[in-house]
């Protein structure tokens, strides 16, 4: 089936800098994509492009493989079939829930009022039907904003980080609520956030984007537990990263020998485990847990400090082996004292290994 939106080699550039360097990626109906990044890494600008307001310097855009930017071919924003959400919404302050849901649909469109009423009941504001904006909250506002935006039944809807004006509570709600929305009208979502824990929740497919490319697309599991790099990894939680020397396609650590097949001898590597995959035992008078094949040896190390925070425990080690700090996340209560000794180790499969970057790595 052809792709809903399909976007190939998409450049442009601002006084000579490319801002946003061969983007392609394709996303289908009823499929919803995030673009996730740091600020400054070139989403808006990805958005903008496609939504028609600004036009690239290369590349193409298809809308159900219909070209909107393709050679000599530039389809103005307002005959893309795309819908737009912004976190700067503006409703029209003078006119009803009803009347602004029902903007964009021309007077004399069949259907037209059971439309407006089907959205309203979808997003749960048919009893406000007959205000207006100012006398809504926030939450219900960005409700009005997404009926309208899908009132004509857009066959794309672009959302820039729509719901950062939301406090955390009301946010998650308005999130699982638009996304049943937007998965019932079949419309394909890109939408642009600087989160992770917002991508994670809404996108069957993440697009991270690092100054100005796409360094990794796939499904959220996937980008968490199989990162292209350590940047990638890190930008999801926080990181322990453990630093070796490679002789012979190994290298040597506390936590007992990594395979690193294609690194160079006497090339530098940064093993990475998240802080909820330290499994931490007991101190035997001095002795740790026996080493296994699935998680290798055991390091020891000393508490520094136990805080709870909530759902999970964050305990800090003063590393034996080299002074360094490692940080464990323990479900639920566990606050040993300071200074207790204990021994860390982590599942093979749970950690990452890369060549650091900027090394000559052997193909
Ligand atoms: N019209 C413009 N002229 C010159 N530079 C621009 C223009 N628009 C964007 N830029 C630059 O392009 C880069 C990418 O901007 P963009 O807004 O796409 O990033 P972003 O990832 O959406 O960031 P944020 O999350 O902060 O909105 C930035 O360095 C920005 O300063």
């Amino acid at each position: 089936m052809e792709p809903r939106l399909e976007v190939g080699g998409l450049t442009r550039r601002f006084g000579g800098r490319e801002v946003v360097r061969d983007v392609s990626f394709a996303i289908a109906a009823g499929q919803v994509s995030c673009l996730l990044g740091p600020s400054g890494c070139g989403k808006s600008t990805t958005l903008r492009l496609i939504a028609g307001v600004d036009l690239p310097d290369g590349g193409t855009i298809r809308v159900d493989g219909r070209p909107m930017v393709e050679g000599a071919v530039r389809v103005p924003p307002e005959k893309r079939g795309i819908g737009l959400m912004f976190q700067d919404f503006a409703l029209f302050p003078h006119l009803t829930v009803a009347q602004n849901v029902g903007f964009g649909l021309p007077k004399g469109t069949p259907g037209r009022a059971e439309r407006v009423a089907d959205l309203l009941e979808r997003v749960g504001m048919t009893r406000h039907a007959g205000k207006h904006p100012h006398e809504l909250s926030g939450g219900e506002q960005q409700r009005v904003a997404l009926a309208r935006a899908l009132a004509p039944r857009p066959r794309i809807m672009l959302m820039d980080e729509p719901f950062s004006g939301l406090d955390d509570r009301l946010r998650d709600d308005i999130r699982d609520e638009t996304l049943a929305v937007l998965k019932a009208e079949g419309t394909a979502v890109l939408l642009v956030t600087h989160e992770p824990t917002e991508a994670m929740r809404m996108a069957d497919e993440i697009l991270l984007m690092r100054d100005g490319r796409i360094v990794q697309a796939g499904a959220p599991y996937t980008i968490y537990n199989n990162p292209v790099d350590l940047r990638a990894a890190a930008f999801f939680s926080d990181l322990n990263v453990i630093r070796g020397r490679v002789e012979g396609a190994l290298t040597e650590t506390a936590f007992g020998p990594f395979l690193v097949p294609g690194v160079p001898d006497g090339g530098e590597v940064d093993i990475a485990i998240r802080p909820q995959h330290l499994k931490i035992d007991f101190d035997r008078a001095g002795k740790g847990p026996l080493p296994t094949p699935s998680h290798g040896d055991a390091a020891r190390g000393v508490v520094e400090r136990a805080r709870f925070m909530g759902s999970e425990s964050l305990v800090e080690f003063r590393m034996d082996f080299d002074g360094s700090v490692l940080r464990a996340k323990v479900p639920w209560v566990f606050l040993p004292k300071p200074g207790t000794p204990l021994w860390l180790m982590f599942r093979r499969d749970r950690c990452f290994v890369f060549p650091r970057e900027g090394q000559p790595r052997v193909a």
